[in-house]
């Protein structure tokens, strides 16, 4: 019988969408020789995909957002609160390390760990660093990057770039997409918002949309479910989902993607080679998705759009332009499938058992 004595003990803290979720997922499957339990926030994502995988761990960490009413004092006591109850949970559980891939939940992470003298990786996606990866960074034993680009917002952190890992499924042999009902040669366009849809570039896809469905070419249209006009287009070549899980073989039959820019879904791109139209989201904070999306749009790999000037003309008349040049669409792939870092869970997973080991 082994000694559970020896066997190393991780917590995962991952919260909220699939952006900060998939690559602790894939992360945590490359070290099978790992006992994993996960820190998450009551309601969120992690709360559907996790229990089936690890014992999940839930602490109410929402109210550390400045909000009108909320003064900083009770911020500082609700943090003060989950420090206090995560480092309990490092204590009684002897975990030997702490993976976290950002937002509200590492800060009570890493600041537990440290106080306990854990080693703390953490997982930067985005190519602009978030507010937390940026104050916090210094606390940290590694910040492994999905960018390089990230590396100069940091400092006074140590910085390895590993990329970004991605679901299993993107790993495997991919696979068909034979749910949908789209002729084996006929163009297709897929158009992500990212986890939840994104309702503007929705309205700019409906509107431009029948020019290219008139050529020839099909359409996936991953609408979200927040969007009240799903219902105003149709055609028999349009195929409208709120969510769709099999992204690894959909981007992979798809022959061009217009999309937000977050880093998952761009990541994913890149596993895929798919060539993409990228309208980053205006409003993410301190407007990240530009940053990654401008990584891609330098290498060759994608078209950048910001909302404000893009017009169902512009949008229509690009894509159209595309279609018609294969030899384009075939050099941003080549450039796509150069911004791959395929073993990116894997040097993830590395990187933490030279920390527990050392
Ligand atoms: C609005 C916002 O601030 N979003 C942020 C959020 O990303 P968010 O999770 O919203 O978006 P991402 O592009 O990073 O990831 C979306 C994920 O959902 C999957 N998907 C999407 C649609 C669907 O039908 N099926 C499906 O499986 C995609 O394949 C991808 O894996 O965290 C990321 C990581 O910090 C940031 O880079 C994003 O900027």
């Amino acid at each position: 019988m082994s000694n559970l004595s020896s066997v190393p003990k991780l917590l995962i803290a991952a919260s909220g969408t699939g952006g900060h979720l998939f690559p602790a997922i894939a992360t945590a499957e490359q070290l099978p020789e790992y006992q994993i339990e996960w820190l998450g926030v009551p309601d969120r994502l992690e709360t559907q995909l996790v229990p089936d995988r690890y014992p999940l761990h839930t602490i109410p960490v929402e109210g550390f957002q400045k909000r009108l009413g909320v003064s900083t004092l009770v911020i500082s006591g609700r943090l003060l609160a989950a420090i206090w109850q995560v480092r309990d949970l490092l204590q009684r559980g002897r975990f030997q390390a702490v993976l976290t891939t950002g937002g509200y939940i590492a800060a009570p992470a890493i600041a537990a760990a440290r106080l306990m003298g854990l080693p703390v990786v953490l997982h930067e996606s985005n190519a602009l660093p978030g507010k937390v990866t940026r104050s916090l960074s210094a606390w940290c034993s590694v910040v492994a990057i999905g960018f390089a680009e990230a590396a100069p917002y940091l400092p006074r952190a140590k910085t390895v770039h590993v990329g970004t890992p991605v679901r299993s499924q993107f790993r495997a042999a991919l696979s068909m997409i034979t749910d949908l009902p789209i002729p084996d040669n006929a163009p297709l366009i897929v158009v992500v918002g990212g986890s939840q849809g994104a309702v503007a570039v929705n309205q700019l896809v409906r509107r431009s949309a029948l020019a290219w469905l008139d050529a020839g070419a099909w359409l996936v249209h991953l609408t979200g479910d927040n969007d009240p006009d799903v219902k105003d287009f149709s055609h028999p070549q349009y195929l409208a989902l709120p969510f769709y899980n099999n992204m690894a073989g959909l981007l992979q039959r798809a022959t061009l993607v217009i999309s937000r820019a977050g880093s998952g879904t761009l990541t994913e791109l890149a596993a895929t080679h798919t060539p993409a139209i990228l309208i980053p989201y205006p409003y993410a904070a301190d407007n990240h998705q530009t940053y990654n999306a401008k990584v891609f749009a330098d290498a060759g790999a994608a078209l950048l759009f910001q909302q404000a000037e893009l017009t169902p003309e512009i949008l229509q008349s690009q894509v159209s332009h595309l279609l018609h040049s294969p030899h384009t669409l075939q050099q941003m792939a080549n450039r796509m499938a150069q911004l791959a870092i395929v073993d990116s869970a894997e040097r993830l997973a590395d990187l933490i058992r030279q920390l527990v080991n050392s």
